[in-house]
């Protein structure tokens, strides 16, 4: 769009064309004024009268609707956008993540562990949030580090980078990576992308847009991510869902009666993935585990994943639906590090996600569990969940589909229970055993006088037992 205007170019006023584009900044400073910035030179338009401003007002709408929209943008709804980076924006959120000791500290041994990869290269941190894995790669020698943080966050970032005087390494850029530009190609991209579930928060399709910016040959840290998938019994994570959703089956509820939603309300508890941790012998199968390779998967490969499932299974029992969890590996030159978030692995504030089926099914040792898992992106950053299931060589088949955008936070901070029916020797019996056979030794303490008073030793050692029964 072309745009005419008076320029004070002196000795006489001249006519000059200015070329108004999408990507020119354009705001309003006072009541039918607007400051334009056109390259070196800066406009202060002032309308005569309304109807004018109107006119230009459209006209420039006009002009930035046909602003090419990033692939973050074509992907996103706006609102899911900006609460997101809201969410991203708060110290505390950064904070919870930082403090997740496992995760904070698997990252530093990967990167420190493999300083041959970051010595003197250039590095690209997707997503830097507090910039704590620029530090890292500033510690492990890196020459220069590119963060780009598209919260607020940036801002305190670029406070840490210069309070702890790494001006001069570490490059905070506010914005995406889908939007943003760089003027040279990196060796490294680092990032911690993962969500619930892997996939959660569709970062995952934002570090491997970062890839046009990899050298070629260069590393990623993560380089590729396994999600595991394995079938569960536990018949009271579902009696919990089903007596929920049994207040809505209430005829007389303070005089109302409520039954007609009872199926709907039913449908809203089990579309929750339930987040929390649980004992592996729950699974009644091993796990099948689906890869994404960091280094050659594309982002459009993420918009639908289908994930084709073949149990044996170990136990017989009923099956209550699908539990998953991810690893993901960091493949550096000097050395292969793990961050784990199965159930048999220390927590972390991925926890791990369960899938139930409204209609639990019955299955046999030796019987082959088939189906799939679909994960289905949509524009709330998330994914429509289906899982299917069928029991080779039956008619038996169940079926749900959930949405991870709105996960049911169960944990509790519970120690984990062992399932119901794994003991093969009498508690009680192991119990006596043992407070005997530590009497045996108080009491053999005693007479070669060593402990003054070994009773005090027996009582603390009950207390612990009876704090950590499963111990
Ligand atoms: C899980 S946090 C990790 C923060 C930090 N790297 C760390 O390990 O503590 C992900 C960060 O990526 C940012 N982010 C997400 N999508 C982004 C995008 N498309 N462009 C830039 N930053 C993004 C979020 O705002 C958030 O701060």
């Amino acid at each position: 769009q072309k745009y005419h205007s008076l320029k004070d170019a002196s000795p006489t006023n001249i006519l000059k064309d200015y070329l108004l584009t999408s990507d020119t900044d354009v705001v309003q400073v006072a009541q039918r004024t607007f400051a334009i910035c056109f390259g070196t030179d800066n406009l202060i338009l002032r309308f005569p009268n309304e109807q004018d401003e109107q006119n230009f007002r459209r006209m420039l709408e006009n002009v930035k609707r046909l602003r090419p929209k990033s692939v973050f943008s074509q992907r996103t709804e706006e609102s899911s956008a900006s609460q997101y980076f809201q969410f991203y924006g708060y110290l505390s959120q950064q904070q919870n993540m930082m403090q997740d000791y496992v995760r904070t500290s698997t990252y530093q041994r990967a990167i420190l562990g493999n300083s041959i990869d970051f010595h003197n290269k250039i590095i690209l941190d997707v997503g830097a949030g507090s910039g704590i894995l620029s530090f890292f790669a500033v510690q492990a020698g890196a020459a220069k580090v590119y963060a780009i943080e598209a919260s607020n966050m940036a801002q305190y970032a670029q406070q840490l980078v210069e309070s702890n005087s790494v001006e001069d390494k570490i490059f905070v850029i506010p914005g995406k990576i889908e939007e943003i530009e760089l003027y040279e190609q990196v060796d490294v991209i680092i990032s911690e992308p993962m969500g619930y579930m892997l996939y959660n928060e569709r970062m995952l399709e934002t570090y491997l847009h970062a890839r046009k910016w990899l050298k070629p040959g260069g590393k990623m840290f993560p380089t590729h991510g396994d999600l595991h998938v394995a079938p569960f019994s536990d018949e009271a994570l579902y009696s919990e869902q089903y007596n929920k959703a049994n207040f809505w089956y209430q005829s007389a509820f303070h005089g109302v009666d409520l039954t007609t939603l009872h199926k709907e309300g039913m449908k809203e508890y089990f579309r929750q993935p339930i987040v929390d941790t649980f004992d592996i012998r729950i699974c009644m199968a091993k796990s099948v585990r689906h890869v994404c390779d960091f280094l050659r998967d594309n982002e459009n490969d993420l918009h639908h994943i289908d994930i084709p499932l073949e149990f044996h299974i170990l136990q017989t029992g009923i099956c209550h639906g699908l539990a998953f969890w991810f690893d993901v590996e960091f493949c550096g030159t000097s050395q292969q590090v793990w961050l784990s978030t199965s159930p048999t692995a220390p927590l972390t504030h991925w926890y791990q996600v369960r899938c139930l089926l409204p209609m639990p099914i019955f299955i046999k040792q030796g019987q082959t569990l088939t189906g799939r898992v679909l994960l289905e992106a949509n524009r709330r950053q998330s994914y429509d969940v289906t899982i299917d299931l069928h029991i080779e060589g039956t008619l038996t088949s169940s079926s749900n589909t959930l949405d991870l955008k709105n996960p049911y936070f169960r944990y509790t901070g519970a120690p984990v229970q062992a399932p119901p029916g794994t003991c093969s020797q009498s508690p009680s019996e192991q119990y006596w055993t043992q407070l005997d056979s530590q009497g045996q030794r108080n009491a053999g303490n005693l007479v070669n006088g060593l402990t003054v008073n070994g009773m005090t030793d027996v009582s603390m050692d009950i207390s612990h037992t009876l704090m950590h029964p499963q111990t």
